[in-house]
Order: C-alpha cells, then structure tokens, then sequence
C-alpha cells in the first residue's frame, strides 16, 4: 500500500530539500508538493478542501514565516501563518485521519539556561518569530493526538532558501567585511539531516506521537559558524570579524543548544 504525504511550504529551504532526497522513493511514499501559490494555508477553505480531496496519511508543515526581524516590527502576518494556520492544519488533518508533521523552532525558548534544553523544559519565547510559533504548537496539542513535532535549530541548506549560510557565502565570496555576533550559541543543523529524521519516522509508521528536538549536534556562535561557512568553502576569513553587540531589532535567546535525547511521546 503506497502512503501519501502533503507537503505545505515546498518551495522554502526545507521543503526543496525533502522534495530533492525523496520525490523519487522506492518506499512506495507518494508526494505531493504543495507551494504557497498552490495551497495558501491561511485559507482555511482551501486547506480542508486540499485535504479531504487526497486522503493524505501524513502533512508535513513546511509553511511557515522566518523573517525574525521582520516579525518583531510587524507581527500579524507571524501569528496568521505560524499560529492561525496552523491550527487551520491541524483541524483539517484531524477530521481526516492525516498525521501532522510540524517544525518547530529553538526559538521558543529565552536562552537563560546554560545546559540544552529538553522537551520538558519550559517554553518563554522573547521574541514575536517565537511566540508566535510557540503558539501554533500549542493549537496542534490542544486539537489532536497524532502529530508529531519537531523543534530544530537554526536550520540551513546550502542550496536552497534564504538562510545565514548561503548570505555570509555570497557576503565573504564579494570581499564584504563581515561583522558577526558571537553573543548566541545553538546548533546549526542542516536541512539534509531533519529531513532524514522526517523521512525516518513516516517509514517506521511510528505511533510515538508527540513534542521531539532534532537538531544537528555542534554548539557554537553564529560567528563560529561564519569562520566555519568560510572554511570550508576555502575563502580568507581574514574579514570576518567578531561582534559582541551586533543590531537586531529581535532580542535572540543567548543559548538555545536542543537536547536530543529526551524526546516525548506517547
Ligand atoms: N530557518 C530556520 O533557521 C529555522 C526554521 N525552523 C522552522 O522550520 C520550518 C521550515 O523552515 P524553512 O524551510 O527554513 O523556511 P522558509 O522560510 O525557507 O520556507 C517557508 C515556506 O513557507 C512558505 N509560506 C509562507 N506563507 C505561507 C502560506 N500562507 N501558505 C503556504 N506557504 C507559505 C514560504 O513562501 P514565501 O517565501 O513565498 O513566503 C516559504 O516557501 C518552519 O516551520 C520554521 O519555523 C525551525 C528552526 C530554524
Ligand atoms: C547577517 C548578519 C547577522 N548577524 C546576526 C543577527 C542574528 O543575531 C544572527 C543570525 O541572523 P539571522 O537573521 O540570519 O538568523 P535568525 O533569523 O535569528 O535565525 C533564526 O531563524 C529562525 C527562523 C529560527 O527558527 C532560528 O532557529 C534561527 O535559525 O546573526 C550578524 O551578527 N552579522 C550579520 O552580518
């Protein structure tokens, strides 16, 4: 029996890169890729219509809104898509049977902490980006049981999206002088990795619903991880420069390494 999956969000970084490793499956796993043009998930209409058309057996919510700066300045548009919508989502899989598979975010943590956060720990977001997604966790735990959802860390493809990657590239590729903060520590996991983790329980038909974090496992600060960027793409490093106070208009959480080991299901 084949197993259909809807992807919302296709084209953003982490969509592009499941669609890439298993579009073409020999697991019987049928895809379907849905861009925000092709099913806008604020459209409640629209996203109980898309579901109850394919009989779906698993949605993994790829959708979301990541402008962290943005969000801060105005942030509707981060409660409609990372909260609302989801919720949307999470009605819809639930009247139909659907699996929900949600990516959450390091994000709905404050930083104050200085060992890795667990599921348990509690959350307390300082920032709208966090809050709001926060939020939309919240309405799929209150609406249904099986889902699954996975908190990651400053994901990045190198191939695909807008991300810190591929900008500190392109900005030390031109010979831009980089000023980069190294006042946050996480763990930058690439897109390739969370999709495996995906992939992985679609294949086991686990039942193991339930909140998870998955991230990749080196600690380091975001300006650790430019001289990395710059290393291994063998670019002089000589203009990335460490910045205790670089501007943001969002506060970040100083410390928001994931525990990986403690996951909760049941
Ligand atoms: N990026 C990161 O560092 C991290 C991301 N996450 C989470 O991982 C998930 C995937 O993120 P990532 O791939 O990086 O995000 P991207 O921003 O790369 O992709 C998000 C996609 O969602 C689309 N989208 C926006 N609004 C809607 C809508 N109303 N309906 C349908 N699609 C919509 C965007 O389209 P468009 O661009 O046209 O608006 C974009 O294609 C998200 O839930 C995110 O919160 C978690 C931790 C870290
Ligand atoms: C571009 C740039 C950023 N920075 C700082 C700003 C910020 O503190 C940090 C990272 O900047 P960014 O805006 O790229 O990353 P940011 O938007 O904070 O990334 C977050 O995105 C959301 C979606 C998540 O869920 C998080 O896990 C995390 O990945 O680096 C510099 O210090 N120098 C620079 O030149």
């Amino acid at each position: 029996m084949s197993i259909k999956v809807l992807v919302t969000g296709a084209n953003g970084q982490l969509g592009k890169t499941i669609e890439e490793l298993f579009a073409d499956n020999n697991d019987n796993i049928h895809f379907t890729f849905a861009s925000k043009e092709a099913l806008d998930i604020t459209d409640q209409q629209q996203v109980t219509s898309f579901i109850k058309k394919s009989k779906f057996d698993y949605c993994i919510n790829c959708a979301a809104y990541t402008n962290v700066e943005q969000a801060e300045k105005t942030p509707k548009p981060a409660y409609l898509i990372n909260s609302e919508a989801v919720k949307y989502l999470a009605e819809a899989s639930k009247a139909h049977n659907v699996v929900l598979i949600h990516i959450s975010t390091d994000y709905v943590f404050d930083g104050i902490k200085n060992q890795p956060y667990t599921v348990n720990d509690k959350t307390n977001p300082i920032n709208e980006y966090g809050k709001s997604k926060l939020l939309g966790e919240q309405y799929i735990a209150q609406t249904m049981d099986a889902y699954f959802i996975i908190r990651t860390s400053w994901l990045y493809s190198k191939k695909y999206g807008k991300n810190f990657y591929k900008t500190v590239l392109n900005k030390a590729k031109a010979g831009e002088r980089l000023s980069i903060t190294s006042a946050q520590k996480s763990c930058p996991t690439n897109t390739i990795s969370i999709s495996n983790f995906i992939y992985e329980f679609i294949l086991s038909s686990s039942k193991n619903y339930g909140l998870y974090h998955f991230s990749d496992e080196t600690e380091m600060t975001w300006y650790d991880f430019a001289k990395e960027i710059a290393k291994e793409n063998d670019i002089e490093d000589t203009k990335i420069e460490r910045s205790e106070a670089y501007k943001t208009f969002a506060q970040r959480p100083r410390y928001s390494v994931l525990n990986n080991n403690n996951n909760k299901s049941w």
